[in-house]
């Protein structure tokens, strides 16, 4: 493992009683965002949980800096996390913001009460309202504050922005991005919301009925297929065409081509004599349907 590594998950399993998730091999780099990304029901949460040990792997090995444990984490190490979890725990729920803010910062050494109060300014949450009482997104933004507050150095953030409006979210954006020009934070973030990934991803590990399929650097994901239009006469010449097509869609006078990637296509386009009409890069749910019927990006064959 390399020293760079936060957390390595190595052949875990958890054996549900009706999936299993698992295998699972990974390695989360230190000062960057990972988010694990992948259809409904397909482990994200599990696996964050069993990051956080609050739920047990049955097979294979967890390291947090190089260093595995079992059963509970120990403390100085769990100080060190934080956790927006995907539904709020109800343990603190007759506690008003205040109060479940001063419980936090008694466990979290690094707690900021400054940054805390900036956070719940900035959020505008009502500090004397019980958690219980607060709406959905009141609550999230809550929970974002205190997460954040607690100065992690790992910050594990399931679907964080679910139930925030569009200035909560750009709100949460800028301080999830100013929280990484901190030194050695790393953050793993499972979202469905693409402009999400898009804003603060640095990898993507795309997780698919239970196994991370790949973990690729966003800016190289994001470029992996293009979409192209070409002249429909051309198009018999394709056979000899070099780049992967994997799907083509003929039309009248203009055929739609998915290709691979890569840097020398368009040479290759002139030298086939195809004359390209239009293209563009494909988007990541394209990319991700494509994932999951077996045509890997480039960035993830390497
Ligand atoms: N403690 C557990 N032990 C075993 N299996 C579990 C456990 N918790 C959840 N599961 C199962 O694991 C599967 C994946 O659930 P999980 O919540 O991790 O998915 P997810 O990718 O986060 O989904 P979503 O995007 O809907 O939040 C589900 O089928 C669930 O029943």
């Amino acid at each position: 493992m390399s020293q760079d590594t936060v957390v390595e998950l190595i052949g875990t399993v958890k054996k549900g009683r009706r999936k299993t998730i698992g295998p699972l091999n990974l390695q989360i780099p230190k000062g960057y965002i990972v988010a694990f990304v992948g259809p409904n029901g397909s482990g994200k949460s599990t696996m964050i949980q069993m990051i956080l040990q609050t739920i047990c792997p049955d097979e294979g090995e967890i390291r947090w800096y190089g260093e595995a444990h079992t059963g509970v984490l120990p403390i100085d190490l769990r100080q060190k996390i934080g956790y927006v979890p995907e539904i709020s725990a109800i343990e603190e729920n007759y506690m008003t913001a205040e109060v479940a803010a001063r419980f936090r910062s008694y466990w979290y050494p690094s707690w900021d009460e400054e940054y805390f109060e900036s956070l719940m300014t900035r959020f505008d949450v009502p500090r004397r309202e019980r958690l219980s009482r607060m709406s959905k997104g009141e609550r999230r933004k809550f929970e974002i504050a205190a997460a954040l507050a607690a100065k992690p150095k790992l910050l594990l953030l399931d679907e964080p922005s679910s139930g925030l409006d569009p200035f909560a979210w750009k709100h949460m954006i800028d301080e999830l991005r100013n929280c990484m020009e901190e030194e050695e934070v790393t953050i793993i973030l499972a979202t469905h919301i693409v402009e999400e990934i898009k804003r603060l991803a640095d990898y993507i590990a795309f997780v698919y009925q239970g196994q991370v399929l790949d973990m690729v650097e966003k800016d190289l994901l994001l470029g992996s297929w293009k979409e192209i239009w070409v002249r429909n006469d051309e198009s018999a010449r394709l056979s000899k065409f070099p780049g992967k097509v994997i799907r083509q869609e003929d039309g009248p006078s203009i055929s739609k081509l998915v290709v691979q990637e890569d840097s020398l296509l368009d040479e290759l386009y002139a030298e086939q004599g195809l004359q390209i009409i239009k293209s563009r890069s494909l988007e990541l749910e394209e990319i991700m349907e494509l994932w999951i019927e077996g045509h890997r990006p480039a960035a993830a064959v390497q």
